[in-house]
């Protein structure tokens, strides 16, 4: 079947156990065959009936298997119209600003510890030789 362009009012609708979408990843699920099969029961499919579920979805950490059953269950993209609500969680692998930053922050530290453990050395040999020199005069 040709995947279809929904917008959320669309997927909105099918929102009852008999006629059953949800949006994972901004792609569009007719869950509806699944709802007796899903391990996790039916009362989690139908609290995110006709919404984005993907924050629910990726929460539980399903298997590769789950994602494969997604696929067979794929009918559509999500089209999304100004105003919409924003993705709920990043893309698989995507890596947030958020993480950059932290990364770039370990770095400028271990840069710092680097820097003044090597003039604490420094300071440390100088004041050795000192010594040594003053002992022999
Ligand atoms: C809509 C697409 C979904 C599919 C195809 C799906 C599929 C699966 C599959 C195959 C499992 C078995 C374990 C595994 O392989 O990871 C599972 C378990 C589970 N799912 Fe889903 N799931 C879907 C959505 C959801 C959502 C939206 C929730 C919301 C919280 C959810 C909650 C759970 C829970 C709690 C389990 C664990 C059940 C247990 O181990 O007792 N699932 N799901």
């Amino acid at each position: 079947m040709a995947l279809q362009e929904l917008t959320y009012q669309d997927v909105a609708e099918h929102n009852t156990k008999k006629d059953l979408y949800c949006v994972i990843h901004d792609k569009v699920y007719d869950i509806t065959k699944f709802v007796d099969e899903h391990p996790g029961g039916e009362e989690v499919l139908l609290d995110v009936a006709g919404q984005d579920s993907t924050e629910a979805f990726e929460d539980v950490g399903h298997s590769d298997e789950a994602r494969e059953t997604l696929e067979q269950l794929l009918v559509g993209t999500l089209k999304r119209n100004p105003g919409d609500p924003k993705p709920k969680t990043p893309q698989p692998g995507a890596v947030s600003p958020a993480a950059n930053n932290q990364s770039a922050g370990l770095g400028s530290a271990l840069y710092f510890v680097i820097l003044i453990g090597g003039a604490a050395a420094y300071y440390a040999y100088q004041y050795l030789q000192q010594q040594q020199t003053a002992q022999q005069a």
